[in-house]
């Protein structure tokens, strides 16, 4: 037997599993680490993390990423070169991390690698007769195995919409698994550069959980930051919309789009919530003129609409807690919109034992554990939820 095939069967068969969980999302601001400690699976999982680190991405970096995503024509050299480089700067960062915390490279697993989203495609934003929905997320995990030793598992989307699904929220299977309660209906709602929540009722029935895209969490906001206030990545704190008032009329026009008529689940990324879309509804409400702080105020005004809205339409006449995560949850401004529309004081997923800047990288790592040692989870029947394990495995 191939060395690496008998250590991946011993790993599949160990009482414990370390595993590195990474994800850089469509903020494109920084690689999350989450270095995990798994035992069993399905909901037999335990997780542990051992540590945590965002490193921040250089502004040159993060120049490159934005020059190749979320738009309909880039360099396809560009897309080429840069497979590589996400692949082997992510492996430059785990090691990098590794050191920092004195933890042996040979004491991890496995490295769960999501990638760069640089496309998502689903057939309601492409609309092309007899084209599925596609996705494409790059950073090659060879490079990555290659480079740190360690099998790594990278590109989980492509199974997913193979199955049937659009490829996202993937977040549902972990969130499924490590946090669906018996007594409480729970929404986890994750608030990074899209927002998305997962449905779990209480009782666990698959059949009744759902995860889905709401629609912009950040992007809009952080995108016309970076456009009206150069040197800025993002509105800290919300110091700049807090001083602006949110105008009726283009928040309207905002709403005003087919996608937030699309049933759950759907999906949805930067290609469809960027500047383009400002323009058209500040014509569309003739709001052209308006200052800066109003647009951002309008545009953090949109996002809790739409994430109350979506809420509220899918759960109606139930109790339920909301366990908040992601960089949105950090921005006040959008934090007590949304408290103040749910009527609840909202949670996060500390409350629920996982910090909850690290969820997303945590869930990966789940879902690399699920795929080398789980894999027998029944999903139900929803329409997004395959019963399917996901990632390609790269061997070193
Ligand atoms: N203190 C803060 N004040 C306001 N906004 C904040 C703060 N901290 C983080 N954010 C927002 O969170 C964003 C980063 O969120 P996160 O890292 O969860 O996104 P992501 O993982 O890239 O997105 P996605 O989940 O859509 O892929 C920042 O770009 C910023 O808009
Ligand atoms: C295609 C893609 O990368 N989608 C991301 C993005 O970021 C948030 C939202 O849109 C979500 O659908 C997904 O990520 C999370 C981790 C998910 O799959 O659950």
């Amino acid at each position: 037997m191939n060395n690496q095939i008998s250590k991946l069967a011993d790993i599949s068969g160990a009482a414990k599993r370390v595993i590195a969980g990474l994800m850089s999302g469509t903020s494109l601001d920084g690689l999350d680490i989450a270095l995990c400690e798994f035992s069993g699976s399905g909901f037999g999982t335990r997780v542990k993390l051992l540590h945590f680190i965002t490193f921040p991405y250089k502004e040159a970096y993060k120049e490159q990423l934005k020059s190749i995503s979320f738009k309909k024509e880039v360099s396809l050299q560009e897309v080429t070169l840069l497979n590589a480089v996400i692949g082997t700067y992510s492996a430059e960062l785990i090691l990098e991390a590794l050191k920092k915390w004195d933890f042996p490279v040979d004491a991890v697993d496995l490295i769960a690698s999501h990638g760069q989203t640089i496309f998502h495609a689903p057939f309601s934003f492409h609309q092309k007769i007899s084209y599925p929905d596609a996705t494409l997320q790059i950073g090659d995990g060879d490079h990555i195995a290659v480079k740190t030793g360690i099998i790594t598992l990278s590109d989980f989307r492509q199974k997913h919409i193979a199955a049937g699904g659009e490829g996202a929220p993937l977040a549902v299977y972990g969130d499924y698994l490590l946090f669906s309660s018996l007594d409480e209906n729970r929404i986890l709602l994750n608030i990074g550069g899209i927002s998305n929540f997962t449905y779990l009722p209480a009782g666990r029935h698959a059949d009744l959980v759902f995860s889905t895209d709401v629609g912009p969490g950040n992007t809009m906001m952080d995108q016309f930051i970076q456009l009206h206030y150069p040197g800025k990545y993002y509105d800290e704190d919300a110091a700049i919309a807090k001083t602006g008032k949110a105008n009726e009329a283009l928040v309207t026009a905002l709403m005003a789009n087919e996608f937030f008529d699309d049933p759950f689940p759907r999906t949805t990324g930067p290609e469809l919530f960027n500047m383009a879309y400002l323009r058209a509804a500040q014509k569309a409400s003739s709001q052209q003129a308006l200052p800066p702080e109003d647009v951002l105020a309008s545009l953090c005004e949109f996002t809790a609409r739409s994430i109350i809205g979506a809420i509220r339409n899918s759960i109606q006449d139930q109790s339920f807690e909301v366990y908040l995560s992601g960089g949105g949850m950090h921005n006040p401004l959008l934090a007590e919109k949304l408290a103040g529309g749910l009527g609840l004081k909202l949670k996060d997923t500390a409350d629920l034992g996982i910090d909850p800047d690290a969820k997303e990288a945590v869930l990966f790592a789940l879902l690399a554990n699920e795929c080398v040692a789980g894999g027998d989870t029944d999903y139900g029947s929803r329409q997004g939820i395959p019963s399917v394990t996901m990632g390609k495995i790269s061997l070193p």
